[in-house]
């Protein structure tokens, strides 16, 4: 059975269709990335699946179950997380504190030390545990968000741009928690711009454009299609 699935996914903003009956499905235990030029309707079909847009028509189920009709908290509880391109990281909280707010209600009070520490070692930041999370790097501050995005183990993690902003190093690293934590059997969908990253993490990737699938496939099939370079990857230096 899937893990997500999308049937026939349709949403107009008045007469724009921006996602246009859109099929996708990722198996469970699957790196997935949503590829596609600006305004191709990535961040809407995000949207759509998190359920902060309700659709127009169309089906959405999380491990066979329909949940076009929940609200994001409901799909949260099911095991569904997402982390934005924007950090909503508290900054005068230190980095430690960040993800004791993300966790505090669901661990006892030894194992939530326990489960922070391993969190931090896991993101790189045990050496910044006592810090301001505003004193972090740019990048530094995105791995604490995808910390609060995996606090709770989700078994489907929504990733908008993960590596935005990033050094090449700090890409590669972002990549390999994405590989280590998919070992762990979590199933991953990342809206990514990077082609080196989508290489490094993606087994499926998918075309979006004019809010359609476009195209999809490995990476290499992909790469390889003269159509998906005709609109996009002539721009992403593939
Ligand atoms: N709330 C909205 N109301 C009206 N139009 C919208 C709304 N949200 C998105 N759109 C339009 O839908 C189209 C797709 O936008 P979307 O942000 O989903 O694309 P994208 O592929 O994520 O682009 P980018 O890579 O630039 O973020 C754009 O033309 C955008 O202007």
């Amino acid at each position: 059975m899937p893990m997500l699935e999308t049937r026939g996914l349709n949403k107009h903003f008045g007469g724009l269709h921006v996602t246009d009956n859109v099929d996708l499905r990722l198996e469970a235990g699957e790196v997935h990335c949503l590829i596609g030029p600006n305004g191709a309707g990535k961040s809407t079909l995000f949207r759509l699946i998190l359920g902060e847009h309700a659709p127009s028509s169309g089906t959405i189920l999380l491990g066979g179950e329909d949940i076009t009709g929940l609200k994001p908290f409901q799909r949260i509880r099911r095991g569904m997380s997402v982390k934005f391109q924007v950090p909503g990281i508290f900054k005068a909280l230190s980095v430690r504190q960040n993800l004791e707010i993300a966790m505090q209600h669901h661990f006892e009070p030894a194992a939530l030390a326990r489960e922070i520490d391993r969190l931090l070692d896991f993101l790189k930041l045990a050496a910044e545990a006592g810090q301001h999370a505003g004193n972090l790097s740019h990048g530094q501050k995105q791995w604490l968000e995808i910390g609060m995005a995996i606090s709770l183990k989700p078994r489907l993690l929504l990733l908008d741009e993960p590596t935005a902003g990033m050094s090449p190093e700090e890409t590669h690293a972002t990549g390999e928690m994405v590989q280590r934590l998919n070992a762990d059997g979590m199933t991953v969908l990342a809206v990514e711009h990077d082609m080196a990253f989508v290489r490094q993490v993606a087994h499926k990737v998918t075309v979006l454009h004019l809010g359609q699938v476009f195209a999809q496939g490995s990476i290499d099939e992909i790469v390889a299609d003269e159509r998906v370079a005709a609109i996009y990857l002539g721009q992403a230096h593939a």
